[in-house]
């Protein structure tokens, strides 16, 4: 195995299909035994910087390395050296779970004597044991999902790439998934997930934001929650529709938002809310309710990608 520090570096890591540049120049790092989240909208370029270095395709400019690897030069050797756990789960729905796990197993070279003992401990460590002998075509999402999982690290590779792990599955096996992982973190593999779920970046170290092909920024989910521009204030009233059209109208409320019956308000300054209050009841719009909340990382996220727009567009 190569020595390394860092389970992933890249430098101005670049791909372009024809004209179009699908990731621009990212520059970003996993340092070992942490998990990064790689969030951003469809399209944003998160897919192909994964493909790029899993070293299924090439990049067209700019360099990585993933354990050590140069993905330009040593594509085979990290390719048997990661886990990898794409969109469309790579399983042969006419085998079971177990016989699913097991081909894996010899794919990545496990050693045939090792090989059961292994299968049978990630069965039980996923929660697998109920549905082993069950054929991939039967099952669910969520059991697919596992299975996918448990394939993806029977030779247990130092590094794992999830590509959106936990499309459409529910909230409790979501939970139940990143468990899994943040064991897995624990005992010193590196991890890079891309998913459209902004609760799952909190089980991240570090988190992307990728928009456009570009990483927009880099942080701690602490920081940036921190770095949200103002100060967000939940409103629940009669009249959501009219309130929203008020608070528009007001230079001091930087953004707004409908979630459901409850109105999000981006405000300049804290000492505003009175003032907007006031004026809401002018408007004949009666508040129930009202609280200052800590902003989710969807808001921030949101917040970042008009800033960015605006710069593209001042450009
Ligand atoms: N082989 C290809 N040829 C041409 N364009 C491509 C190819 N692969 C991806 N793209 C384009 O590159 C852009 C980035 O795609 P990518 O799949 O990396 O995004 P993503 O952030 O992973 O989004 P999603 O969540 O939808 O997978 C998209 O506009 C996509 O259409």
């Amino acid at each position: 195995m190569n020595h390394y520090e860092n389970a992933i570096e890249t430098f101005g890591l670049t791909k372009k299909f024809g004209d179009f540049t699908a990731v621009n120049s990212v520059d970003f790092y996993i340092p070992k035994g942490e998990i990064f989240g790689l969030l951003g909208p469809n399209g944003a370029g998160k897919t192909t910087t994964i493909r790029m270095l899993c070293g299924i395709i090439a990049p067209s400019e700019g360099k990585g390395f993933v354990l050590g690897w140069d993905i330009a030069q040593d594509a085979e050797s990290i390719k048997q050296n990661i886990g990898y756990m794409s969109q469309k789960f790579s399983l042969y729905h006419d085998l079971t779970c177990r016989e699913n796990i097991r081909f894996y197993a010899s794919i990545y070279r496990v050693p045939a004597d090792e090989q059961s003992a292994r299968v049978e401990s990630l069965i039980d460590e996923l929660g697998l044991r109920e549905i082993a002998n069950e054929q991939v075509r039967e099952l669910p999402g969520g059991w697919r999902q596992r299975v996918a999982l448990a394939c993806a690290v029977v030779h247990n590779p130092p590094m794992l790439f999830l590509d959106e792990p936990t499309a459409g599955v529910d909230p409790i096996a979501r939970r139940e998934f990143w468990d899994f992982i943040y064991g897995l973190a624990g005992q010193g593999v590196s991890i890079l997930a891309t998913t459209h779920y902004m609760d799952e970046a909190e089980f991240c170290n570090k988190v992307g934001m990728m928009y456009n092909g570009r990483l927009i920024k880099i942080a701690s989910p602490d920081t940036i929650k921190s770095e949200v521009p103002g100060f967000l204030l939940s409103i629940e009233c009669n009249r959501p529709g009219k309130a929203e059209k008020f608070l528009r109208s007001q230079s001091n409320v930087l953004e707004v938002s409908l979630h459901g019956a409850q109105l999000h308000a981006l405000l300049a300054k804290e000492e505003i809310k009175n003032a907007i209050l006031k004026g809401l009841k002018k408007e004949g719009v009666e508040v129930m309710h009202y609280e200052f909340i800590q902003p989710s990382l969807e808001d921030v996220f949101i917040s970042m990608i008009e800033e960015q727009a605006s710069e593209e567009i001042s450009e």
